[in-house]
């Protein structure tokens, strides 16, 4: 049986590696190596490259957990916290952009040390344990170089501007960002965990309870003084956007059967910058959009729509909604905007839109939160409303006949097909590595979840929303209509 499996990960791994190396060879490329910085291009995002590379990551780490000693396994995964912090250490003295401007070549720990002011021996036992871990390549004794993973923690700025500009240090660095902000605020109100588990009376959630704070995390970032916070939340979410295929979030609106007419109306609910509806807008020119969200991520979406499509919003294509009671629509038929900026905590002044589109939403909030939020949408929305809400489609380890038979009624070109043996049913960290471990920050965070199918029609039945189909993908599209 152990012999079965151990050819069977093996298999896995050389079929797909060929596919994987055939798929580049298509398009006139080779796999990237470990030693190039990372490249954003296209195949990076090619959905179907995507499945490839997980099964080659699902099958290699399932080989490594099979073959290694189970003592070995557990003493490093117990010690992921040094994982954490030392990559939010390494991005917050800029080592990988000091480490740019040396180029292949690499750096001396002690020329790190003097650029730093970190002493030296610190920092060849930080980068060797994540050279270890194939973050940074040391070229020669204690000289370190960026690979393509430590390139990913690069800044978009150069040291002299993170200098002068600090509070704008993250911007357009979405994974410095991402990396920074974990091991700051979690990381400390990780030391609540078992006691808030044992008991969540204690507080809304571990942060609240390690930060002594009745704010959710963004009212919190928002305060004065935290602005730092907020910019650095909001380059983790323009970011995003770019591990998304724009087709995925075109093709489940299309799918939708919202009829969509001239001037139709889609809401991005938390929009945030509203970089969704900027995508959206290229596919889909004829419809309207409406981003809400809190004070200051309207404030950022300001920014974001005159740098990169200025027209929308002066035509009014986009509405950034944080107009006055009684507003209208400027230059197209004009509707009352009813609040001024919109939580989605409260009625939502956009009755009958085409579409309440939520992307990221769900996950932030508990069971009772989302019900108030859907229940809002609920309530504004006209019989032919839909309600489309991306997120993570939570899956269990082992098989699930069900999910798989719902999935195939939903769509025939389903991309979830069944793991084949002996992989774990969602993939295991190839699949569900990311998205579990978000599951665990949402629960640290915001009292919020990863959610499965089943738990996403169940929120629907009880806000009046049918959950018509779930497209799978890297964000699954949830499709309400309303019951
Ligand atoms: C995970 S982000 C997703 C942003 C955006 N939908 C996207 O996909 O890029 C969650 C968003 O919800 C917003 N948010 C939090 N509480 C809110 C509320 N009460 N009303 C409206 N938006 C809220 C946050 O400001 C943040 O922009």
């Amino acid at each position: 049986m152990t012999d079965s499996a151990l050819k069977a990960l093996a298999e896995i791994i050389t079929t797909q590696t060929e596919a994987l190396q055939a798929a580049y060879a298509r398009a006139g490329a080779q796999v990237p190596s470990i030693n190039a910085p990372f490249q954003p291009s296209p195949l990076e995002f090619d959905p179907n490259i995507n499945n490839i590379r997980q099964l080659i990551v699902a099958a290699a780490s399932q080989l490594i957990a099979t073959v290694q000693s189970p003592i070995e396994i557990i003493q490093l995964h117990t010690g992921g916290m040094f994982e954490t912090a030392t990559l939010g250490f390494v991005v917050d003295v800029n080592v990988p952009d000091l480490l740019k401007e040396a180029g292949s070549k690499g750096l001396h720990v002690d020329d790190i040390s003097a650029a730093t002011g970190v002493d030296a021996s610190y920092l060849s036992r930080i980068l060797r344990f994540l050279a270890t871990r194939h973050i940074f390549k040391e070229v020669s004794p204690n000289v370190f170089a960026n690979n393509r993973n430590s390139s990913l923690l690069l800044k978009s700025k150069t040291l002299q501007e993170i200098k002068d500009d600090p509070i704008a240090r993250f911007d357009n660095a979405p994974s410095a960002a991402f990396v920074h902000m974990l091991s700051a605020e979690p990381l400390e109100a990780m030391s609540c965990f078992p006691s808030y588990i044992k008991d969540p009376s204690q507080a809304a959630t571990m942060f609240n309870l390690k930060f002594q704070t009745p704010l959710t995390l963004w009212e919190w970032s928002a305060q004065p003084g935290y602005e730092w916070r907020a910019r650095r939340i909001a380059a983790v979410m323009n970011g995003t956007d770019a591990q998304y295929s724009a087709e995925e979030f075109v093709s489940a609106i299309s799918s939708s059967s919202a009829s969509l007419q001239e001037n139709d109306i889609i809401v991005d609910v938390g929009g945030s910058t509203g970089s969704a509806c900027l995508t959206l807008k290229k596919a889909f020119p004829q419809l309207r959009y409406v981003v809400q969200d809190l004070e200051q991520p309207i404030a950022s979406a300001k920014k974001f729509w005159a740098e990169n499509d200025p027209e929308a919003v002066e035509s009014g294509r986009v509405k950034l909604e944080d107009f006055e009671f009684g507003l209208t629509m400027p230059s197209l038929s004009p509707f009352p905007l009813l609040s001024t900026v919109h939580s989605f905590f409260t009625p939502q002044p956009i009755k009958n839109a085409s579409i309440y589109f939520l992307r990221n939403i769900i996950h932030d909030w508990s069971d009772s939160e989302c019900k108030k939020i859907l229940g809002h949408l609920r309530e504004a929305a006209g019989l032919e409303s839909k309600l489309v809400a991306f997120g993570t489609l939570a899956r269990h380890t082992c098989e699930d006949s069900r999910l798989l038979e719902n999935l195939a009624e939903d769509m025939s070109d389903s991309k979830i097909q069944k793991s084949p043996y002996p992989l774990l049913g969602n993939l295991g960290v190839g699949g569900e590595g990311f998205s579990t471990m978000m599951d665990m920050g949402t629960m640290l965070f915001l009292a919020g979840k990863e959610r499965t199918r089943d738990e996403f029609e169940q929120l629907g039945k009880e806000t009046g929303w049918k959950l018509e189909s779930v497209r799978p993908g890297k964000l699954a599209a949830f499709i309400y209509s309303v019951v």
